[in-house]
């Protein structure tokens, strides 16, 4: 049997909407393999952010379970999941989301400041991931002198510094042009082959599907295709 990082188990969200109540999942059971770069892909409103914010435990079903590395993490106490989010989880949005008077540098080294890690530490850190990334030339930046593409290399070298176990990316690429967008999801490609980190990534873009280890398609809340 192939390892597995995270379960879901016939996972369904639901919100309501007026009167009504939208289904924006519906009994999703999938398993994500350590050491994979996943994507969840899908037509807008087809459940993919709900679904990467459930998985990245920002979120709780209304019914079904969700282990990570074997846990339950759906019953947990709240402290308990924020604990599991700060250390084994990193995030990347859409939106960039830098912090605009710090260089690539500060925003990454405040990032293991809030980790709890030690000021020597996180000088060795905060470089080594910056260069991973290539940005060592950059690192002194602020996020408006970096194009886009670079901005959101400092966000996921930001994502990765503390060492979690998966990268949830929801719509890294929307704000990107198609080139400069293959480019980030090659370097998260580097990080699951070079680092053994598992990234989960949402994206609507097909042209994206063919870096990935695993493909699951959405349509209408529910899993319609995995390969
Ligand atoms: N907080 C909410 N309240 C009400 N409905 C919601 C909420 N969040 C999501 N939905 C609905 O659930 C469905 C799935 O939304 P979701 O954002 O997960 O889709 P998506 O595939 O990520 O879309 P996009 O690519 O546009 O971001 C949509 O019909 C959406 O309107």
């Amino acid at each position: 049997m192939k390892p597995v990082i995270i379960r879901t188990e016939g996972v369904s969200r639901c919100f309501p909407s007026g009167r009504e109540v939208v289904y924006a999942l519906k009994n999703v059971s999938i398993s994500i393999e350590p050491g994979t770069l996943t994507i969840l892909r899908g037509r807008s409103g087809s459940g993919k952010t709900t679904l990467i914010n459930l998985l990245g435990a920002l979120d709780k079903p209304s019914s079904g379970k969700i282990y990570f590395n074997g846990n339950e993490i759906t019953g947990m106490a709240e402290s308990r999941r924020d604990l599991i989010r700060q250390k084994e989880m990193g995030f990347v949005f859409q939106s960039i989301a830098l912090i605009s008077m710090m260089s690539a540098y500060e925003n990454v080294e405040f990032a293991l400041r809030v980790a709890g890690y030690d000021p020597k530490e996180r000088k060795k850190r905060a470089e080594e991931c910056l260069a991973f990334l290539g940005l060592q030339k950059r690192m002194h930046h602020r996020p408006h002198e970096l194009s886009g593409g670079e901005q959101q290399r400092v966000a996921i070298a930001r994502a990765i510094a503390h060492r979690p176990r998966v990268v949830f990316a929801d719509e890294p690429t929307a704000e990107l042009d198609t080139h400069t967008g293959l480019q980030v999801v090659k370097v998260f490609k580097d990080l699951v082959e070079k680092e053994g980190l598992t990234v989960v990534m949402t994206t609507h873009d097909p042209s994206m599907v063919e870096i990935a280890d695993r493909v699951f398609t959405l349509e209408d809340g529910e899993i319609v295709d995995e390969r």
